[in-house]
């Protein structure tokens, strides 16, 4: 382990023994605003426990000093009642101390819940709050934030939460035994509890040191080896995994991504171990060095034996000043997580532990189609240092229907993320009816688009085209999935409209690549009907064979007549009644931008690159097919 190594260790462990108090309040914080009520009923639970826990150990000594008193008297009489008093009054307190408990794990089970929420509404808040999806781009944000959320699933983090209140309770039972200690020798316990308490926080350091290097520096690999394992175990890759013979490569990679990740880990754990180990060899001596003292005590007459057993508990009980095995270690796990979430939100432009306030969609307003237009716009994905668009200017009028073309990695998709407000122009601007949708959620809301990619909800078809559709919906939904050729679909599902698409759940089905399309086409019908201004289709048919494809476009064409359209495809033949076609050159070429604008036939008159992409696709389909006229 090189020097260099260990002294950047002890820094981060002292930087965390620093900022360690900051991540419990952040903690309570956070489970005071989940939940007021439940925390502030478990906060009182506890302070009852501490009390009785304290209140044991005077009782015991109690009792102690009375079965001493009996003996010395050597006759039961008046000494032996004190006995049964002294037993009575101990099983009472020791009958309340369950009870409370039992009391303080239906409260805390509330507050774990509450608290759980909250972190995901935070979490949730930092993967879609920002405005755009920029930050899921950039590895270092996407990262932090995929590792923070595999953190909160883990179960640890709910123990972490329910860990709280037993840590809590310890801490304060100590305190209560350092008060029954003071009129003794006040600096003892002082110096014993002062041990316990560095004891602790310098084990806590080293293992928060720790639970931040999984976060953080090994959370691309952890992922990969997560992603081979899912490769190895998963039911969509077993085909090919048999197939290919990948078993042995996969569990060897995964073996050795693994503990590469985890190596560093460890490493860290190694570093700071040294302190803790002196912090040990501190509180063994402080703690035996109290306890020989009460025995002098005792021998020298200063203390009786009631007196001395109280004592002695009461020492013994300030070790819950230190660490407190799995408890304070899964308590610092969570509130590891929670810093880094925190972190994250503050780098995101959040607020660290406050949600904002909901920011609900607006509905979409009835105004007609939207212009929408784009002027000089440049953009750069923030992980590549090349340009995806550079220069591209475009205008549609409100109504119109726009194809656009070219080849792959033109920026087409690009461009429709950049209509959607989900990244800003570098240079240039970007409008929706004279907004700019990266801005204004209004002007957000009147775009709707289906990706190649569009989301497979695994649930009901109904929320498969619209997530909030009730009764009064029907109607919208009927027209929209017909408009989008899927009437015959509906028939053909068990449970209707009720159907869950996903084979995994009872009464539901899979669907195919064809008949997802429709469902993804009847969403974005059903949006038009919601009042959105601008249809964008991002080859979302591309699993349909050139005919349906075409088709469906046609049909699309038609419903969605005197709305502003936008179709991305790659066959051309599907596009052609459009009422326009731009032609999109790849930001490197050296006409970059939109290259060529027009009619279907007006490009093809041109005999340029539109007209030349069109012919070599119609007469492949027309030799495999021979039915397609290209004009
Ligand atoms: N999220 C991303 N991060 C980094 N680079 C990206 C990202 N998405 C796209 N790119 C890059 O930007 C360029 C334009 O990609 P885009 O997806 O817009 O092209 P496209 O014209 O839609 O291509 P295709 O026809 O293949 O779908 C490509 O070089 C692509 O590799």
């Amino acid at each position: 382990m090189a020097a260099g190594d260990t002294a950047t260790a002890g820094g981060e462990v002292r930087r965390r023994l620093a900022d360690s108090p900051g991540r419990y309040l952040r903690h309570a914080q956070v489970l005071w605003r989940a939940s007021r009520r439940w925390t502030a009923l478990t906060t009182l639970l506890v302070l009852l426990d501490a009390a009785v826990r304290t209140l044991l150990m005077i009782m015991i000594g109690w009792f102690a000093g009375s079965v001493a008193a009996a003996v010395r008297a050597g006759a039961p009489a008046s000494d032996a009642e004190q006995v049964w008093t002294s037993l009575v009054a101990v099983a009472a307190v020791l009958l309340l101390g369950p009870v409370l408990q039992s009391l303080k794990a239906v409260t805390a089970a509330r507050c774990s819940a509450a608290y759980l929420a909250y972190v995901l509404d935070l979490l949730a808040e930092a993967g879609v709050g920002p405005r755009g999806i920029g930050h899921l781009d950039s590895p270092g944000p996407a990262g932090r934030l995929r590792a923070v959320a595999d953190a909160t699933k883990d179960w640890s983090f709910l123990m972490g939460i329910d860990s709280t209140w037993s840590v809590l309770t310890s801490r304060l039972a100590a305190l209560g035994a350092l008060v029954l200690l003071l009129p003794w020798r006040w600096w003892v316990p002082l110096l014993v509890a002062a041990t316990f308490v560095v004891l602790s926080y310098v084990f806590l350091g080293w293992i928060s040191l720790a639970f931040d290097r999984l976060l953080q520096t090994t959370g691309d690999q952890r992922r990969r080896a997560g992603y081979l394992r899912g490769l190895m175990l998963g039911t969509e890759t077993a085909k090919e995994v048999r197939l290919f013979g990948l078993a042995d490569w996969l569990g060897e990679t995964y073996r050795s991504t693994w503990t590469e990740a985890m190596t560093g880990l460890w490493r860290a754990r190694q570093h700071g171990l040294g302190p803790v180990l002196g912090a040990c060899l501190a509180v063994a001596a402080a703690t035996g060095g109290a306890l020989i003292m009460i025995g002098t005590d005792v021998v020298a007459g200063a203390v009786t034996l009631g007196g001395a057993v109280m004592l002695a508990q009461a020492v013994l009980r300030l070790q819950q000043f230190g660490q407190l095995g799995n408890l304070s270690s899964a308590l610092t796990r969570t509130t590891s997580t929670l810093n880094a979430l925190a972190e994250l939100r503050r780098d995101l432009g959040l607020p660290a532990v406050r949600t904002l306030p909901g920011s609900a969609r607006p509905a979409g307003s009835d105004r007609g189609p939207a212009a929408v237009r784009l002027d000089g716009v440049s953009f750069g994905y923030p992980s590549r240092g090349t340009l995806a668009l550079d220069g591209v200017s475009l205008d549609i009028p409100a109504g119109q229907s726009v194809a656009v073309v070219g080849s792959n990695g033109a920026g087409k998709s690009t461009m429709i993320k950049l209509l959607c407000g989900l990244y800003r122009p570098d240079r240039g601007a970007v409008r929706v009816d004279g907004a700019d949708p990266a801005a204004d959620e209004s002007a957000r809301s009147r775009v709707a688009v289906i990706f190649q990619d569009f989301v497979r909800y695994h649930l009901p078809l109904r929320d498969n085209v619209r997530l909030d559709a009730d009764d009064h919906d029907r109607e919208v939904l009927q027209r929209a999935l017909a408009d989008a050729g899927g009437a015959g679909l509906l028939n053909r599902l068990d449970h209707g409209w009720d159907t869950v698409l996903s084979h995994a759940y009872d009464g539901g089905t899979d669907l195919s690549g064809g008949q997802w399309q429709r469902v993804a086409l009847a969403r974005a019908l059903a949006a038009v009907a919601d009042g959105a201004g601008v249809l964008i289709l991002d080859e979302p048919t591309a699993a349909l064979d050139v005919r349906a494809e075409a088709e469906l476009f046609d049909r699309f064409l038609e419903v969605t007549r005197g709305v502003t359209t936008i179709l991305v495809s790659h066959r051309l033949s599907s596009v052609r009644h459009a009422d326009r076609i731009v032609v999109l050159a790849d930001a490197a070429d050296d006409d970059r931008g939109i290259v060529e604008d027009g009619t279907h036939q007006e490009l093809l008159a041109r005999g340029g690159r539109y007209a030349a992409m069109f012919r070599l696709q119609a007469r492949r389909f027309a030799r495999d097919d021979s039915g397609e006229d290209p004009r």
